[in-house]
């Protein structure tokens, strides 16, 4: 059955992906190395636009309209270790909202090739 499903069908379509959005921002707003990225950021408008990529990434319905992943991220001095963190924080939310450790690896693969465009510092 799962093998027919997009990975978008087994977060949960949107609600599921939601959910696992507004878990990511609790994590990475209480991570004090991360939270500083997001001092300007209006909060509500990003877990918009980064459910919207995830459900595109993911294999649903693409209406994301937001900047690319190289000018959303230019400039900002994002670090290797800063990327791994939001990945791990992706994880634990995903793994809470009770989602199988296959398909979080299969979300985490679908992530891990954006690194060199959101990676902008050592
Ligand atoms: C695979 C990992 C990531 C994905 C899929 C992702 C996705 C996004 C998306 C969709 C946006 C919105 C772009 C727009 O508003 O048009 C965004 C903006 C942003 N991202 Fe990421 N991101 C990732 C990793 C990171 C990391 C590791 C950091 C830093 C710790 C980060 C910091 C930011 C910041 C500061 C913004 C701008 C927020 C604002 O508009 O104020 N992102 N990202």
């Amino acid at each position: 059955m799962t093998e027919t499903q997009t990975l978008y069908q087994q977060l949960g379509e949107s609600e599921g992906i939601g959910g696992v959005v507004d878990r990511l921002y609790e994590l990475i707003m209480a991570d004090e190395t991360l939270a500083p990225y997001f001092v300007e950021t209006h909060l509500a408008k990003q877990k918009g636009h980064m459910a919207m990529f995830l459900t595109a990434a993911t294999g649903g319905p693409n209406t994301y309209k937001g900047l690319d992943m190289n000018s959303a991220h230019a400039g900002r001095g994002i670090s290797d270790a800063d990327f791994d963190s939001v990945i791990g924080h992706a994880a634990t939310a995903l793994t809470e909202a009770g989602v199988d450790s296959e398909t979080i690896g299969e979300v985490a693969g679908a992530l891990m090739p954006l690194r060199a465009q959101v990676v902008t510092g050592s």
